[in-house]
């Protein structure tokens, strides 16, 4: 049976949570926003049941960063227009989507986009810089910097957004899109930087010398961020997930103070969408804890951390998602089975488990070896 078959066959969504815990930020189907389009439906999706900690007869899997380099269709397409303005053309979005939800079953695809494009779309004047990452012309390094540089994001500034939602929605039939932004410090960190840092040490210095600045920056930015989720969702996104990717870099004690407190105000004001949440960083297993507290539904696990451990940490009433070491795809095919079914063996204990890298798909990663992968995910047997 093919992986896209067996999906189709995923009980309905509603078995009990396994350790009878309900979470009543969540509503039901009826709860949803009016204006979502109805697209396929994705009820009996087993990604969006392990999100919710419900019975699956398989482990969903996706992949950070499924779509893009690593995919030579990818490359193909992308051949001379800049990533972000692929991001502007909803025929390309769509396209870049779908191709890894065709190559290899994934029980989710995840929308293409970048974590810089709510930025530019206010006027920020930045860059991808190919092999780099985000580059910004003028860093935001006091408080008069913040507030003509980033005005709140309206849904009117990323109608592409919106388009390319709808449009993948009614491609993706019964497969959820995953919807995404980037958390308030880990944006903070490439505007204050002006691009990627290994230390962050301007962000902290800004951080614990100009709490009013700080402030007034991370708090934008957390709007900027709740806008850019609502676009998703109101358009059909199914889920979301929330990317403090650099959030590893502090101490739990710093995280808790000085970054938490936004990437909260973003997922709570999510809530009411009825769309899990998911929240991941890399390098974070110290703060997987906070991370869950902050008001995700499903936490992502970096592979520094053993998914066991990170199940002490984040607790019974949330669902994990992770962790294999993204180089295991480079390793002999019965050393990425034996690491992948270790993965899925720890996850049995977790409320739900959400297969995934640890971090995302490196650009050299051999697609074939990630499809034996998704294969290998499917095949294991759940009861
Ligand atoms: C930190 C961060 C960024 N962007 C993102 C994050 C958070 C996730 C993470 O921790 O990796 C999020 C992101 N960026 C992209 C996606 C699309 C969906 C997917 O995961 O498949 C997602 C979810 C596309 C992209 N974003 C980018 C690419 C590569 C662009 C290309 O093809 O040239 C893609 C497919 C560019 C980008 N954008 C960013 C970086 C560091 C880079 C890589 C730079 C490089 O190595 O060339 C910022």
């Amino acid at each position: 049976m093919s992986a896209a078959e067996k999906k189709d066959e995923a009980p309905t969504t509603s078995g009990t949570p396994k350790d009878g815990t309900k979470d009543d930020t969540k509503g039901t189907s009826k709860d949803r926003p009016k204006d979502a389009p109805k697209g396929g439906s994705t009820t009996t999706s087993t990604f969006l049941a392990a999100c919710r900690g419900e019975k699956v007869d398989h482990v969903p899997v996706w992949f950070m960063r499924q779509a893009g380099r690593s995919l030579p269709e990818y490359r193909k397409l992308r051949e001379g227009v800049p990533m972000l303005e692929s991001c502007t053309r909803p025929e390309m979005v769509v396209e870049i989507t779908m191709q890894p939800v065709r190559r290899y079953g994934v029980d989710a695809a995840i929308f293409y986009s970048d974590i810089v494009v709510p930025l530019k779309a206010i006027g920020v004047d930045l860059d991808i810089v190919p092999g780099t990452g985000p580059v910004v012309a003028k860093p935001i390094r006091t408080v008069k910097d913040v507030e003509p540089q980033l005005r709140e994001l309206t849904p009117a500034d990323v109608p592409y957004v919106t388009e390319s939602v709808r449009g993948l929605v009614s491609e993706l039939g019964t497969t959820p899109l995953i919807g995404f932004a980037g958390a308030p410090f880990t944006l903070a960190s490439y505007l204050i930087e002006g691009g990627p840092s290994r230390d962050h040490r301007l962000t902290k210095e800004l951080m614990y010398r100009d709490p009013a600045t700080w402030d007034a920056l991370l708090g934008r930015l957390a709007t900027i961020a709740a806008t850019f989720l609502r676009v998703q969702v109101k358009a059909g996104a199914k889920a979301v997930q929330l990317f403090d990717s650099w959030a590893g870099s502090l101490s739990r004690e710093d995280y808790v103070k000085y970054v938490k407190p936004y990437a909260k105000r973003v997922l709570d004001a999510v809530a009411d969408l009825d769309v899990p949440r998911i929240h991941f960083g890399v390098g974070t297993g110290e703060l997987l804890g906070e991370m869950g507290d902050a008001g995700a539904d499903v936490v992502g696990v970096d592979w520094r951390v053993s998914l066991s451990d990170a199940l002490a940490r984040v607790g019974s009433g949330r669902s994990v998602q992770g962790n294999l070491d993204p180089t295991v795809l480079f390793a002999p095919d019965e050393v990425m089975r034996a690491k992948a079914t270790a993965v899925l063996d720890a996850g049995r204990k977790a409320r739900g488990h959400v297969f995934n890298l640890g971090h995302g798909v490196l650009p050299a990663t051999d697609p074939d070896a990630l499809k034996r992968l998704v294969d290998h995910v499917h095949a294991y047997e759940v009861r």
